[in-house]
């Protein structure tokens, strides 16, 4: 069902608490080292400053515990790099719902940001607590959810924040608006054929995936470090690869049910040792020596897989085909990656190290859509509902 969106809210002189996902990657100077999510909340921010709106973001960053105020889990740089992104000053509050949020939010003027510090300084953001939300709540007229990455959490700002505003406008952003068109259509109403590839290290992480995937599309291509878990579950030998024993028999009931649908690497490049310098060869899959592990899908595959793709209308990525950090175990990612930006289908990213694949090899301009979601583009792709979402106002 449609949401209304922020455009949709008449926002001059109004104060508007924007739940966004500015979770971003931090070096240890403080400095960002990716700005794509703040960047890709920007039109629902400018839509509300250009419009004589009053801007209070909150986010989380990280997964604090008991540091309150360590700097490592600050807010501050992004408020920063909006900053420089919007040309114009944005404020900065060193609490969330203490003296120095309310005497900032009280402040502020019609086309003015500012930016809380860490919600999860407080406790009673992951307990999605009353007390907090309630405070929150009482600092805006109206809330808007841009966080597409936390949209699978039910933290207080996702769900308490706007239970505690009712009666008030509770809206989704432009970016969780994108998102969800892309990501829930392409599983609702996929041109076909339709292909997913998942790769990456466990297994554990996207076994519902498979399973929701195996019953939408066409194919569903295995790669990264669980193809081994599969290999390990027809009998062949996987060498020092990385396995999850444990899901060997989930692997053998994927198999069985995917049938024709679920293609497996046809063989693997192998290293005696955990970096770029290794010994290495390609051997037919299930057939990795013993001091060898499996590090990327051999060329075949990749051949394989880009022709699967070639051939496809619809193509969902999420995970890397090897160790893509590591050059040469890049190459099947790279010729994944080549074969989506070739190809003229709807082609949606999910992950956040398939997004940083993508990114890092040039192609995310080539790409229908990038998910700034890792575990909410997941969720998605299981088909979980979420209730962040799910509570907001029809359009
Ligand atoms: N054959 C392999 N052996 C060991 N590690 C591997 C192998 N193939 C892929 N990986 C590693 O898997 C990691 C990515 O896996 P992950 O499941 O986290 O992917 P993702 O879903 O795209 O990312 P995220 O979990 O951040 O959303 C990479 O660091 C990559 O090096
Ligand atoms: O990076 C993410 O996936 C989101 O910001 C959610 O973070 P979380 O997994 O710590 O809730």
């Amino acid at each position: 069902m449609a949401k209304k969106t922020i455009e949709n809210v008449d926002v001059a002189g109004k104060t508007v608490l924007m739940r966004v996902d500015f979770n971003v990657p931090l070096d240890d100077d403080l400095n960002i080292t990716d700005d794509r999510r703040v960047r890709m909340a920007l039109p629902s921010i400018k839509s509300v400053i250009d419009r004589g709106g009053r801007l209070i973001l909150m986010s989380h960053l990280g997964r604090p515990k008991g540091d309150a105020g360590d700097a490592k889990f600050s807010l501050k740089p992004t408020a920063a790099c909006l900053g420089k992104l919007l040309d114009q000053d944005v404020a900065f509050a060193t609490d969330t719902v203490g003296d120095d949020a309310k005497a900032k939010v009280a402040a502020l003027e019609d086309g003015q940001v500012l930016i809380l510090e860490n919600l999860r300084f407080n406790d009673g953001e992951k307990k999605g607590d009353a007390a907090f939300a309630g405070a929150l709540a009482a600092f805006a007229d109206i809330y808007c959810n841009d966080a597409f990455g936390t949209c699978h959490r039910t933290d207080a700002s996702m769900v308490a924040v706007p239970e505690a505003m009712d009666g008030k406008p509770k809206v989704v952003g432009f970016l969780v608006s994108k998102e969800i068109q892309y990501l829930s259509d392409a599983i609702a109403n996929p041109q076909r054929p339709f292909v997913a590839i998942l790769g990456g290290a466990k297994v554990s992480d996207k076994i519902n995936v498979i399973n929701n995937l195996l019953g939408i599309c066409d194919k569903v291509l295995i790669g990264g470090a669980m193809a081994y878990t599969f290999a390990l579950a027809q009998g062949g030998q996987v060498g020092d690869s990385l396995v999850e024993k444990d899901k060997v028999e989930l692997a053998k009931e994927l198999i069985a049910k995917g049938g024709d649908k679920l293609m497996l690497p046809v063989d693997t490049h192998c290293g005696d040792d955990f970096s770029s310098n290794c010994n290495k060869q390609v051997v037919k899959a299930g057939e990795i020596p013993d001091g060898f592990e499996g590090l990327d899908i051999g060329p075949e595959s990749a051949k394989l897989f880009a022709e699967t793709v070639k051939s496809a209308k619809t193509v969902v990525w999420n995970g890397p085909m090897g160790v893509f950090e590591m050059p040469p175990f890049d190459e099947g990612t790279k010729a994944v990656a080549q074969a989506i930006a070739d190809s003229d289908a709807t082609s949606i990213i999910g992950g956040g190290d398939s997004a940083a694949a993508i990114q890092q090899l040039g192609f995310a301009d080539q790409v229908s859509h990038v998910s700034t979601g890792g575990g909410a583009s997941l969720a998605m792709l299981e088909g979980q509902e979420f209730a962040a979402v799910n509570l907001l106002d029809e359009a």
